[in-house]
């Protein structure tokens, strides 16, 4: 069943009294920012008198940018740019994932930290939203290299994260050994082992289990849930996805095992497809030797950019921002959308999707399993007791269902679409503790 995007006659948000914004913050500015900004428009007509405070969600709390130089293995010294962004820390403290990439920016970077706070809020976990990276491609770096950046990038945004202010987590080329120098600098520079300042850790030095594997589980089960809602069986149904890292590829490993046909995926190494369905667990295991799909012997090589009009039920971008855009959109045929990457479908793209009655479940609720379970990994980290899997597992299934079952019901009162549901559910939370919290210090 087709979402309907907003009504035109939507009533008018009343204007908040401020000065204009610097250039880096307005709409003109293009990329993931000026995208964030475009969906808080939207849900603003629907924030009643809060909409007194929808300023606070247009610019970040506090975004640090630093320097990191660290001595190469060839005798010469690099900098890299790092940044740490607290979009907005009115729930809880900063939480969001740390992201090595050659075209990370600070724009970006607030995008993905203010993408964690409307996420957070809608899973309701008692975190504001922060965001981390270094602009940096980390395939280039030695082991050796790849530590002492971590480490030094640690120390540099060490004045505003702790476990409770602002906690990172993995996101995209960073992982549990990342993590893990992480927490170790964290907590060589305060002198005491903090193992709440960071989640996705290995399991052995305070991390959670079901961490590694919850953002992809959390895909698929709103995925089951969003199915559902249109009438889609898992068992059978056709699965494209972009990404094929933790998120693509467990999502991916899940939709396989409940019979569903995983019929094509790409990743930044090619594109790889077969009708009959993939074998996955083989298609992992030369992710994991290879470093990407392209040159997996159980498929065809599908060329570049094809992914997104490939017949298929569920379509799911795991990769990266702004995949989904105006120039592709229209060529998309699948039933549902579910956005595992964040950021993946520019407003102009959920037009078109909308449109054509293509069910979109936005990545912030769609990825939230995550930081669920990051949050799970936390409360452990201070109550020093460890859950078993199955209690992961079952908890994180019904936060995800609930907050879906939460998020549909919006949409279907307002008559919009599941992203600015999600929003209007989120953003009413967030600046509700913001009005409760007062503005004097
Ligand atoms: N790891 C996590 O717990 C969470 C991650 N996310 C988001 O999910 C997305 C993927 O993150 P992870 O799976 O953690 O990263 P990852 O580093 O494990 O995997 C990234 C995947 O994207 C692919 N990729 C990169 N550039 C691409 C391109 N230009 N075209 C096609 N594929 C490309 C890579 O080949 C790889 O398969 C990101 O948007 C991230 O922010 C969201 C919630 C939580
Ligand atoms: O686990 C976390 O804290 C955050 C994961 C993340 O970066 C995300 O949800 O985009």
């Amino acid at each position: 069943m087709a979402i309907k995007k907003p009504a035109a006659k939507t009533p008018a948000a009343p204007k908040a009294q401020t000065h204009a914004l610097p250039s880096y913050l307005d709409h003109q500015h293009l990329g993931p920012w000026g995208v964030y900004l475009q969906q808080v428009d939207r849900v603003t007509p629907y924030l009643g008198h809060l909409a007194r405070w929808v300023e606070t969600l247009k610019r970040p709390k506090r975004a640090l940018i630093v320097d990191v130089p660290i001595e190469m293995d060839n005798g010469t010294i690099a900098h890299f740019e790092g940044y740490r962004v607290q979009h907005n820390v009115s729930r809880g403290p900063g939480k969001g994932g740390v992201r090595f990439h050659q075209d990370v920016t600070l724009s970006e970077v607030m995008a993905l930290a203010a993408w964690m706070s409307v996420k957070n809020a809608a899973v309701n976990v008692p975190y504001g939203g922060a965001k981390g990276g270094i602009r940096v491609d980390p395939r280039n770096l030695s082991q050796g290299e790849l530590e002492r950046m971590t480490r030094r990038y640690t120390s540099e945004i060490g004045i505003i994260i702790g476990p409770n202010k602002d906690i990172p987590a993995p996101d995209v080329n960073t992982n549990e050994k990342v993590m893990a120098w992480m927490m170790d600098t964290y907590s060589m520079n305060t002198g005491a082992t903090a193992t709440g300042v960071v989640t996705g850790k290995p399991i052995d030095m305070g991390g959670s289990l079901g961490r590694r594997e919850a953002t992809g589980r959390g895909v698929f089960t709103v995925a089951v849930e969003a199915a559902g809602q249109i009438g889609l069986g898992i068992e059978g149904a056709r699965v494209a996805v972009q990404g094929f890292g933790n998120v693509g590829g467990i999502a991916g490993k899940l939709f396989a095992e409940a019979g569903s046909l995983v019929v094509a995926v790409e990743d930044h190494t090619g594109g790889i497809c077969n009708d009959k369905g993939l074998n996955v667990p083989k298609l992992l295991e030369h992710v994991a030797k290879t470093g990407g799909v392209a040159g997996f012997k159980g498929g065809e090589a599908l060329p570049l950019g094809e992914l997104w009009g490939y017949k298929c039920d569920i379509l799911i971008p795991a990769a990266l921002e702004g995949q989904l855009t105006k120039a592709n959109a229209g060529k998309v045929k699948a039933k549902m959308v579910i956005e595992g990457a964040n950021g993946p479908t520019t407003p102009e793209a959920d037009d078109i999707l909308g449109d054509k009655g293509i069910l979109v479940v936005p990545d912030v609720i769609a990825n939230a399993g995550g930081v669920t379970v990051s949050y799970f990994e936390w409360v452990q980290d201070f109550s020093s007791f460890f859950w078993s899997e199955d209690e992961i597992n079952q908890r994180l299934v019904k936060i995800m269902k609930d907050a879906f079952a939460t998020v549909w019901q919006t949409a279907q009162q307002h008559k919009v679409s599941l992203r600015t549901a999600t929003f209007i559910v989120a953003c009413t939370r967030i600046l509700h503790a913001r009005e409760l919290r007062g503005l004097y210090p």
